[in-house]
């Protein structure tokens, strides 16, 4: 059993709290994502779990062991940073095979292990280079085969797809959870990718500024987002967000779009008349014939391909902007006047002064993403 338990960990540069009293449980074989923009101290934490460095405070605990004291050879933990540490004058065989060795592995062992993960990595036509010969992709994907060959119990991965071109990683999101839990190590898996991060993590923790916002299933995250930042971190094109003040009659709560009434089902009556802000995920607008019950006039600005989807530029009569997006292929109209239904059952309401979701009793979750 290799859980990993960060209690109340903080960590200062200067008079600075870049982690700042953060507490984390990461469970056995589980690959916990930490997600986050640049500076929120992903990488920080990864190297005080490592015992790279240490903390002002907090304890870290690994497999029911306080390690906090422990060097970092003597934590069982394989690692793979975003300044790869490769050995150059090894070539990238040996580079991946030298925790085998560690391990005292058989030679046979050794080459059927490097090649296994190198063939997984795409890697297996370089092992005879040295680092100097490597692109930055292959150096990546070389300090992370060589993280992954000696079956550490817990594995730190600092954003190992950085430096991998699109496509590649596109393929690594697919590959990289299969390999991960068949290994059936505790991973932690530092990402800016909302993508990868949704595809790799059982769980992912948002970071920011020292702290951990949110934690949860990527579902959690994607269908409960804690504040209106996260809502805009995860989702592409980003959630659309529009200044409301909900009302109620005897139907229910519900805001005007437009001075189209769109209900609002899920939401307590204390949000009437406060100044809020309308969440609407691009994907659960949907054109509709003008006539129709609930139609929202709107002007089609501009359409634009996004991978397997189009995504589409409205305004409103008020000339606030609103993306739409439906599957490629999807008819829809690309210019000119259109009308628009929104679904008032899949819209989220923020706090507009805190930026806090404004919980609806079906979705209330606490601190850990669960149903409360
Ligand atoms: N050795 C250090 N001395 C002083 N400040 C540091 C040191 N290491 C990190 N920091 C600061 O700690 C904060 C968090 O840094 P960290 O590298 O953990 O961010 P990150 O979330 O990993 O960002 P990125 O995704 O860009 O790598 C930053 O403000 C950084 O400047």
């Amino acid at each position: 059993m290799t859980t990993l338990q960060l209690q109340n960990i903080t960590k200062r540069y200067k008079s600075q709290a870049v982690l700042d009293d953060l507490t984390l449980d990461v469970a056995d074989g589980e690959t916990l994502v930490l997600f986050g923009p640049s500076g929120a101290g992903k990488t920080v934490l990864l190297r005080l779990i490592a015992g790279v460095i240490e903390p002002d405070a907090g304890k870290i605990v690994i497999g029911g062991e306080d390690m906090t004291e422990v060097d970092a050879e003597h934590r069982g933990i394989g690692m793979a940073f975003q300044n790869f540490a490769l050995f150059p004058h090894m070539n990238a065989f040996d580079n991946i095979a030298s925790p085998l060795e560690a391990n005292r592995s058989s030679a046979a062992g050794i080459r059927e292990g490097v090649e296994k993960v190198a063939k997984l990595l795409k890697i297996d036509h370089v092992l005879s280079h040295r680092p100097k010969a490597l692109s930055n992709g292959q150096k990546q994907r070389t300090a992370l085969a060589r993280a992954l060959a000696g079956s550490p119990p817990v594995l730190l991965l600092d954003d190992p797809l950085r430096n991998v071109d699109a496509k590649l990683r596109f393929e690594m999101r697919l590959e990289l959870p299969r390999l991960l839990a068949k290994q059936g190590a505790t991973v932690i898996y530092v990402t800016q990718d909302y993508k990868e991060a949704m595809a790799l993590g059982d769980r992912i923790a948002v970071m920011s500024q020292g702290r951990i916002r949110q934690i949860g299933t990527p579902e959690d995250i994607y269908n409960t987002p804690a504040d209106i930042d996260i809502a805009r971190l995860f989702g592409d094109p980003t959630i659309n967000l529009l200044t409301v003040i909900p009302k109620k009659d005897a139907s229910g709560v519900y805001v005007e779009l437009s001075n189209v009434r769109v209900p609002l089902p899920s939401m307590p009556e204390s949000v009437v008349g406060k100044e809020c802000v309308l969440g609407l995920r691009p994907e659960t607008i949907v054109f509709t014939e003008p006539s129709a019950q609930g139609a929202i006039p709107v002007t089609v600005e501009a359409e634009t391909p996004l991978n397997e989807k189009t995504v589409t530029l409205l305004l409103t009569a008020r000339g606030r902007e609103i993306l739409l997006s439906r599957p490629a292929g999807t008819p829809g109209p690309s210019s000119g006047p259109a009308a628009i239904a929104v679904n008032g059952a899949a819209a989220f309401l923020f706090d507009k002064e805190s930026g806090a979701r404004i919980a609806t009793p079906a979705t209330t979750t606490n601190r850990n993403g669960e149903a409360a």
